[in-house]
């Protein structure tokens, strides 16, 4: 199986009208990874895909993957994007079956005419999204969790082992995201890297292990602990975060922390007194909350 590690390298984007998006970004990747890609409105990350898509040729510096220049990268197919819902035409008339299949075409010649190996690709694929059994369905007749799925099941039937996310739990139910993680997870352990643009930054510390921040430059990487710090969110959000400060005696039946807690109105970060985050899968970070507490005690 290919394992990735994807580089960005002091990448430099200029638009046809002028518009600098993107200045000097830097950041690596290596494979079995899931990391966001966070920052503002217009901070440049929808231009960091189209740059690791092949689909904008950097202005200055470099993409690649294990050392694959893009170009190399495409013919490969080893880069699958899920798109915005917004960039999809729900009125095309495909079914999701067909929709599937379009993760085939690299592997296709001209004529694209699916082989017996295509099509248990994607029934495969369409089975580990739980969207088998809809396989006839026209694509606009889905709700919004279930298109995103049979997107990723594009992506999986393409064998992409760079995955890139664009805002995958907009108009997402908990349960529908729940099991979206749980298959990003399983991707991860497959040694894919998943970069996932998203607003959602209370969600972030539960499932990526690592962050990218921007704003038309890369702000900060590493470690969702690292990285996740209010000094640097402030850099990267400014005055956008609401930022809400409670003490002792605002906290009914608290555990004698004062807590902050940043929100961008869809889920809270919270940060403890130590101006550590506080992350909600508990489970996983006892070691790390544990030895934090004796650092401080
Ligand atoms: N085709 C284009 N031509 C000129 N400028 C563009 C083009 N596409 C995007 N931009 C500009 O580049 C900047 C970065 O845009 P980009 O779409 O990468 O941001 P984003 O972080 O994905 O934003 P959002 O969170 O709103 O999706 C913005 O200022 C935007 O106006």
């Amino acid at each position: 199986m290919f394992m990735p590690r994807l580089d960005v390298e002091g990448v430099s984007m200029v638009y046809a009208n002028g518009h600098l998006a993107l200045h000097d970004a830097s950041f690596h990747l290596d494979s079995g990874t899931i990391c966001a890609l966070v920052g503002v409105n217009g901070s440049g990350k929808s231009t960091l895909f189209k740059s690791i898509m092949g689909f904008l040729k950097p202005k200055a510096g470099r993409v690649s993957i294990s050392g694959m220049p893009v170009k190399e990268v495409l013919k490969r197919n080893l880069v699958a994007y899920v798109p915005q819902a917004e960039e999809v035409d729900w009125q095309f008339p495909v079914s999701v079956w067909d929709v599937a299949m379009m993760g085939r075409y690299g592997a296709m010649n001209f004529l694209r005419i699916p082989r017996a190996a295509d099509k248990a690709k994607v029934e495969e694929s369409l089975k580990r999204v739980s969207m088998w059994d809809f396989r006839d369905r026209q694509i606009g007749e889905l709700s919004g969790g279930q298109k995103k799925r049979v997107f990723l099941a594009r992506a999986l039937a393409q064998g992409g082992r760079v995955i890139l996310l664009d805002e995958p739990f907009t108009g997402v139910d908990v349960k529908t995201e729940e099991e979206i993680i749980a298959l990003l997870r399983e991707l991860r352990r497959e040694g894919c890297i998943i970069l996932v643009s998203t607003h959602n930054l209370g969600s972030v510390p539960e499932f990526c292990d690592q962050v990218v921040l921007i704003n038309r430059t890369v702000l900060a990487y590493g470690p969702t602990c690292d990285v996740f710090t209010e000094d640097n969110l402030t850099k990267a959000f400014g005055g956008v975060l609401r930022q809400f400060h409670f003490e002792e005696s605002t906290i009914q039946d608290h555990d004698g922390r004062a807590v902050r807690v940043l929100s961008d109105d869809e889920r809270p970060l919270v940060f403890g007194k130590d101006g550590h985050l506080e992350y909600k899968d508990r489970g996983q970070h006892e070691e790390l909350l544990r030895k934090r507490s004796e650092e401080h005690d």
